[in-house]
């Protein structure tokens, strides 16, 4: 057979393969249709239907990577599933979502990979916004975000659990890449600021001791608002990502200039729905401890006792008093599991207060 023959028939399969999947797709919609009206249905009066369920989204995924043979691998397998179910529950409930904006943040492409993208996204101007947002019922879910490997803990998060009462639903970890971004008009050789958020400037600032010394870092409210800056100054560069330099129409002239190749943000999503275990759980919780000599070793030592495993402790200003502190940890297990109530209870006993922000499944993407 020619080339051209060869490439015909395959093309040929491939249709008929792609009218199998579409039959699959749409079968599989109708199906997520009837899960709906089967939740309505059971509905006791006053009761509203809970459509959206990472639990098992989690499972599904998990599922999926387990069975995948190849080619494409485990993540990119995952990630079309991740859309097909995100279609499919904006079916059953089209989902609202906050993100930290505005359009292009790296909140917004973490919103995205966590929820697909036929969720309806709106950008808030701060993290306390998207809080307020989720409090307030406007939207089903936030995504704010909370810990970057080389920069440390997003304070503003954490200060805002201690006055908003919500509940942590899931979290989602994002790969972050940044890249040199400049304008149409924009004058290569006598660039002479460059804007980004200030945690993104410190993540390249060894890439910008190295190749800009003498221009000024600008620190700005996002990297999605440096990128609209450079825009209009032919004198200026932004640092952002692949979102921002696609909405903006900027092009890279120097790409992933993160100092550390490993370079990621958690975020966590949330909302007001307590997520049931699913057997492979992180909870949160906030601590404060009464102020006396080694009232972190006592609550650490039920963690140890029963071989719990930590994965975070950050540790902010109480805002009750000077000089008194709380705690955020995080630990693998459900705060309905039978050892990690115990271990809670233990803690409790100890505590000036104790409150779970939740449990969640852990990042499956
Ligand atoms: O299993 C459910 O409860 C569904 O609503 C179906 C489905 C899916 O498409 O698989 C859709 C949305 C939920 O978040 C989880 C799963």
């Amino acid at each position: 057979m020619s080339d051209a023959d060869q490439l015909k028939a395959l093309r040929v399969r491939i249709d008929s393969l792609d009218e199998r999947i579409l039959d699959l797709i749409s079968e599989r919609a109708r199906c997520a249709q009837e899960v709906a009206r089967v939740k309505t249905a059971a509905l006791a009066e006053g009761e509203s239907a809970v459509f959206y369920r990472p639990e098992r989204e989690a499972w599904v995924l998990k599922h999926i990577m387990e069975l995948n043979r190849g080619p494409l691998d485990n993540e990119e397998m995952a990630r079309l599933f991740r859309e097909i179910m995100s279609s499919c529950l904006a079916l059953e409930q089209p989902l609202r979502v906050a993100y930290l904006g505005p359009e292009g943040t790296f909140s917004q492409a973490a919103a995205l990979k966590h929820f697909g993208h036929a969720v309806i996204s709106t950008p808030m101007a701060a993290i306390d916004e998207v809080f307020r947002e989720v409090v307030a019922g406007a939207v089903n879910f936030g995504v704010v975000p909370v810990e970057n490997s080389t920069e440390g803990a997003v304070n503003h998060t954490l200060d805002s659990f201690l006055e908003h009462d919500i509940v942590i639903c899931g979290e989602v970890e994002l790969r972050i890449h940044h890249h040199l971004l400049v304008g149409e008009t924009t004058k290569t050789d006598r660039i002479t600021r460059i804007y980004s958020h200030a945690q993104s400037l410190a993540q390249c600032r060894k890439w910008l001791d190295a190749h800009y010394p003498n221009v000024e870092r600008v620190a700005v409210s996002s990297n999605a608002d440096a990128a609209k800056r450079v825009k209009s100054e032919w004198n200026s560069a932004a640092i952002a990502g692949d979102m921002a330099a696609q909405l903006y129409g900027l092009t890279k002239l120097a790409e992933k200039i993160e100092d550390r190749p490993d370079n990621s943000t958690r975020f966590l999503i949330i909302g007001s729905q307590e997520v049931p275990p699913t057997g492979d759980d992180k909870t949160s919780i906030i601590v404060s401890m009464r102020n006396k000599p080694g009232a972190l070793h006592e609550l650490l030592v039920p963690f140890h006792a029963n071989r719990i495993d930590l994965t975070r402790i950050e540790t902010r200003p109480s805002r009750s008093g000077k000089w008194t502190y709380v705690f955020f940890i995080d630990f693998l297990g459900h705060h309905q599991d039978p050892l990690i109530k115990d271990v809670l209870e233990k803690i409790g006993q100890e505590a000036v207060a104790l409150k779970v922000l939740g449990s969640y499944p852990k990042a499956v993407l």
